[in-house]
């Protein structure tokens, strides 16, 4: 684990010290966005227009900020029309490598070794941690993206006349219903685990893990009247949430020590987990080797055995229930 500057590699673990033991989560650097004209998105620079065949996708399986991409790339329909590299499960002293033998994992593109080859690449004096997803542009070979917020807002809208599936997960209007349970998710959920794992002080910990707890008595609740979280409809916040339900009960409850409960143990989350799973092609998405081999054996902070659990067994494919809601 570590980071970039300007340009050269150090390998360093998170700074805690400087904020009482709470981990801080870096903003992603590289913000532009490929539409379906080229011309420019909310942030960054024009010219990425939507072409099949241009764009790379980089990502981890471990990783629920890339697996969000990588669901939104198979709900979508872009299989055929961006590639994707994978990179190993685990992320030690040069960060995300390519270095192992499994099958799945390497660079298709360029055979590098390591991730922050691609960001030097991109930019021979980069500073900045080198994360996971990166949207790739092949033909002027530069990063277009590493915040996968807005790669799924990309791959939502921009290739829709590539693909011809104009299903919306983020329409117009409810995006202020979706904006506002993105956020409560995102700050208690999807970086609540990290901000109570990666908690080096009693009382940092306890805070992360309180906000969670409290989050998920809130999703129960509000899951037992309707089937989605916005208006029974299923969007992007469901996708966003999902990535890290799935990885709760396998890592975030003992690696993260998020264990007040387990996802199973909340009968309206769990049925929701089963349901979304279920949706065509999710599952083929979903790696929980990646997934548990990546946090235990990488954090060696966290578990310096690096020894791997071998649970939970948990049945996925079981009945879930959540097709009679109406709402
Ligand atoms: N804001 C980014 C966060 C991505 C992120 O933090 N990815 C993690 C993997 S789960 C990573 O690459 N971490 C490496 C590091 O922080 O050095 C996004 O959502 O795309």
């Amino acid at each position: 684990m570590g980071l970039l500057i300007d340009g050269q590699w150090h390998d360093k673990w998170y700074d805690t010290k400087s904020s009482q033991g709470k981990f801080e989560r870096e903003s992603a650097k590289l913000r532009n966005w490929v539409t379906a004209d080229g011309s420019a998105g909310p942030t960054g620079k024009a010219g990425f227009k939507a072409e099949s065949g241009r764009y790379h996708l980089y990502v981890s399986l471990a990783c629920p900020w890339a697996h969000r991409t990588l669901i939104f790339r198979q709900l979508k329909h872009l299989e055929a029309h961006i590639d994707v590299s994978i990179v190993d499960p685990d992320m030690l002293d040069q960060g995300w490598c390519f270095t192992s033998q499994r099958p799945e994992a390497g660079d298709s593109l360029y055979q590098l070794s390591f991730m922050h080859q691609l960001y030097t690449k991109n930019d021979p004096n980069y500073s900045g941690r080198v994360t996971v997803p990166v949207l790739w542009d092949k033909q002027t070979e530069q990063i277009v993206s590493n915040e996968s917020s807005e790669i799924i807002r990309m791959f939502n809208r921009a290739f829709n006349q590539i693909t011809g599936n104009d299903t919306d997960y983020y329409p117009e209007a409810l995006q202020h219903e979706i904006d506002e349970i993105n956020d409560f998710v995102y700050h208690n959920i999807n970086n609540g685990v990290y901000k109570a794992g990666f908690a080096t002080t009693q009382d940092a910990y306890h805070n992360a893990v309180s906000a969670l707890f409290n989050a998920l008595d809130k999703l129960e609740a509000r899951l037992a009247a309707q089937r989605y979280l916005v208006k029974g409809q299923l969007t992007e916040a469901d996708w966003r949430l999902f990535t890290t339900l799935i990885r709760f009960d396998s890592v975030y409850h003992g690696h993260f020590k998020c264990n007040i409960k387990q996802i199973e143990d909340y009968p309206n989350i769990s049925a929701y987990v089963r349901d979304l799973y279920q949706h065509q092609g999710i599952a083929d998405t979903v790696d929980f080797y990646h997934i548990k081999r990546h946090y235990y054996f990488s954090h060696t902070m966290i578990n310096p055995t690096q020894v791997v659990p071998e649970g939970p067994s948990i049945d996925y494919h079981r009945f879930h229930n959540r097709k009679g809601i109406t709402l």
